[in-house]
């Protein structure tokens, strides 16, 4: 596609060419791509927890650490993702390598998953656990490098789409986009734990894991073909050499250089990086000057992800602590996340057309800032309503799961078969007792066979309760197995329904539109041409911190009550969110392009023969803009926070 460039201003017009209602046509296939890349996440990503605990058999706090390494670093895999974009492949070649990594990554999950490779006694254990965490990690590795690695790109691509005229089209773009990466959170994690619920294997059956983790591999191969499909339509930025290499460079030398003129005889500069003006081109610094200015705002900003992430691991445990039977259907800890996709998809089109609109009419400047900040402190309340819920499942909780455990004692005077439709007891000798093992929630229906007798009986299993069923000695041929076998409750089920998580997951989602979908095109629009990857990959790694901030605090803090936990996430993200409106009262919004273009024609100017006075004057009146530049979208007139 033409990149036509306006000369005066530097402003490109990509989009001239095949656009439906005012949109690049090429925008489909990175929506489509983006669906089918998040579904491959999240449908994996949704079951992850569960897999650890109860496939590699790893306690809670094992898992919970894992499940967070493993998400910051698909969070900082980004900025590796963007340097080779922006540097060296460009985005259109590094995000077809990088979905190949990812592709074979989620393959090796689902291979890790299949316990009959290593099952050689067939008793649907693995024997050799090594394998399976080896080669999991390897795949997760693989995963993380993949799908970080082409976040930026895609999002950065994206924009790269729209020309300067579809100012408004590319805002509303980065809303589609999140939608589409919600559309496909929410299928995948509807889907996946169904898959995963389901039992498979081939000598035994056993929770089946390997097809929760194949879907979301197939998934990732459609994702690339759709991607490939659309390449002869895309605007494709040719990569500027490496930009990160002389953004050092260029630091580098404006620190060293200030050192060197350290002493009071040399006039001080308005910037430390005007240290570099004497090595490095103006432009280049100036580009260095916007980036710096943002990634300075994003210091406070992990601690939003900290508690966001939460979601896939301590709230998934605190769901399987509670009851899931919402009397139609019954749903499984890990499906609670579903929440947070749903409400997205309702609330960014209300939030677009409805809320900011109003907040608009009502003469208010609701900035991305302001958003950014009101997100922050909506996340802390869900942190609140989650303390509040584990108090009450403290004062309720009777036992640990969400699984049923069963066991049998056979009374009479020969052994016994128990069976149900997916899990075997075995032969129970006579006068012994049975194994517990997991029942799943709802109705169950057990089969009895000893000799010529065989009968059946059914029973209703809420969430995390456990029973001993007693084979009376009377029980023969013609027996009604229904009224003969007698039950006790060993552990009572779960009472404290998952609904009650419904409030943390509206206040947290709530908080991640104002904040994250804000984010997103903010870390666009103020990125200079030639970063906008690596912006975005600095976007991305508030994300992966946010994630090591909850091992740390998780390790450091070690609190004996989950909901102190909850009380203190909560405290830390409001100290923080106060920290963060203070650095954005003082932040002005600026416009790159038109910055850019004026040191620019500066370089083009200079070849005419303009007297050193004029231009001095011209070089002050540019930094003093890029200091104070406003956003015009956003109020016309210079716009703080
Ligand atoms: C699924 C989340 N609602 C979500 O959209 N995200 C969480 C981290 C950023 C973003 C994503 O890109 O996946």
């Amino acid at each position: 596609m033409a990149d036509h460039e306006d000369p005066k201003t530097g402003k490109k017009n990509k989009g001239t060419s095949k656009e439906v209602c005012g949109y690049p046509l090429s925008i489909f296939f990175i929506v489509v791509n983006e669906f089918c890349e998040r579904f491959s996440y999240y449908g994996m990503r949704a079951v992850l927890v569960l897999y650890f605990k109860y496939f590699l058999r790893w306690d809670d706090d094992l898992a919970t650490s894992i499940y967070h390494t493993f998400v910051a670093l698909c969070y900082l895999t980004p900025i590796l993702g963007a340097i080779v974009a922006d540097s060296w492949l460009g985005k259109f070649k590094t995000i077809i390598y990088l979905s190949i990594v990812y592709a074979i990554g989620q393959v090796a999950m689902a291979v890790s998953a299949i316990h009959d490779i290593t099952d050689t006694d067939r008793d649907g254990t693995p024997n050799n656990m090594t394998f399976h965490v080896v080669l999991s990690m390897v795949g997760l590795f693989l995963i993380a490098l993949g799908t970080g690695g082409i976040k930026p790109c895609v999002a950065a691509f994206g924009g790269d789409q729209f020309g300067d005229h579809q100012e408004r089209q590319r805002r509303t773009f980065f809303s589609v986009f999140y939608l589409c990466i919600n559309g496909g959170s929410l299928l995948s994690t509807i889907i996946t734990p169904i898959l995963r619920a389901q039992n498979c294997g081939i000598y035994s059956k056993q929770k089946c894991y390997s097809l929760a983790f194949g879907v979301p591999a197939a998934l990732m191969v459609v994702a690339l073909v759709v991607f490939i499909v659309g390449s002869g339509m895309y605007y494709k930025a040719k990569p500027e050499g490496n930009i990160m290499g002389d953004v050092c460079k260029c630091i580098g030398f404006a620190i060293s250089n200030r050192y060197k003129h350290r002493s009071k005889q040399y006039p001080s500069r308005e910037h430390w990086m005007d240290w570099a003006e004497d090595k490095y081109d103006k432009l280049l610094i100036a580009q260095i000057k916007m980036v710096l200015k943002v990634l300075f705002l994003y210091i406070p900003l992990p601690m939003f992800w900290t508690l966001f992430d939460q979601k896939g691991s301590r709230w998934t445990l605190q769901a399987t602590t509670m009851d899931g039977n919402f009397g139609a259907i019954v749903i499984q800890p890990d499906q609670m996340q579903t929440v947070n996709p749903i409400l997205i998809l309702t609330l960014v089109p209300i939030m677009d057309s409805v809320i900011y609109p109003l907040i608009k009419k009502c003469g208010l400047n609701f900035t991305p800032l302001k958003r950014m900040t009101v997100g922050m402190f909506l996340a802390a309340l869900a942190f609140v309503c989650a303390a509040v819920v584990q108090i009450e499942i403290d004062v309720s909780r009777k036992h640990l799961t969400y699984f049923n455990l069963t066991q049998f004692v056979n009374g009479m005077n020969k052994p016994v078969n128990v069976s149900t439709s997916e899990v075997v007891f075995g032969q129970i000798e006579k006068f012994h007792y049975s194994n517990y093992s997991q029942i799943r929630n709802g109705r169950a229906t057990f089969f009895l066979q000893s000799g010529q007798l065989s009968c059946a009986f059914s029973r209703d299993f809420g969430f995390g309760s456990s029973y001993t069923f007693f084979i009376p000695s009377t029980l023969s041929l013609g027996s009604n197995c229904q009224e003969s076998i007698t039950g006790a409750e060993d552990i009572k089920p779960n009472s404290v329904h998952m609904a009650l998580q419904v409030p943390q997951y509206f206040f947290i989602t709530a908080g991640e539109v104002m904040f994250s979908v804000t984010g997103l095109e903010f870390s666009y629009s103020q990125a200079p041409s030639n970063m906008k990857a690596v912006l975005q990959a600095g976007w991305l790694l508030t994300v992966a911190i946010g994630n090591f901030i909850v091992l740390i605090v998780a390790e450091v803090a070690k609190l004996p009550k989950q909901w102190t936990e909850y009380v203190l996430f909560a405290s830390l993200l409001l100290c923080v969110c106060i920290i963060f409106s203070i650095m954005a009262y003082f932040y002005t919004y600026i416009d790159p392009t038109e910055i850019e273009a004026k040191f620019r024609r500066n370089v083009g100017d200079d070849d005419d023969d303009k007297n050193d006075k004029q231009r001095k004057l011209e070089m002050e009146m540019m930094k003093r803009d890029l200091d104070r530049s406003d956003d015009e979208h956003y109020k016309g007139k210079q716009t703080k926070m």
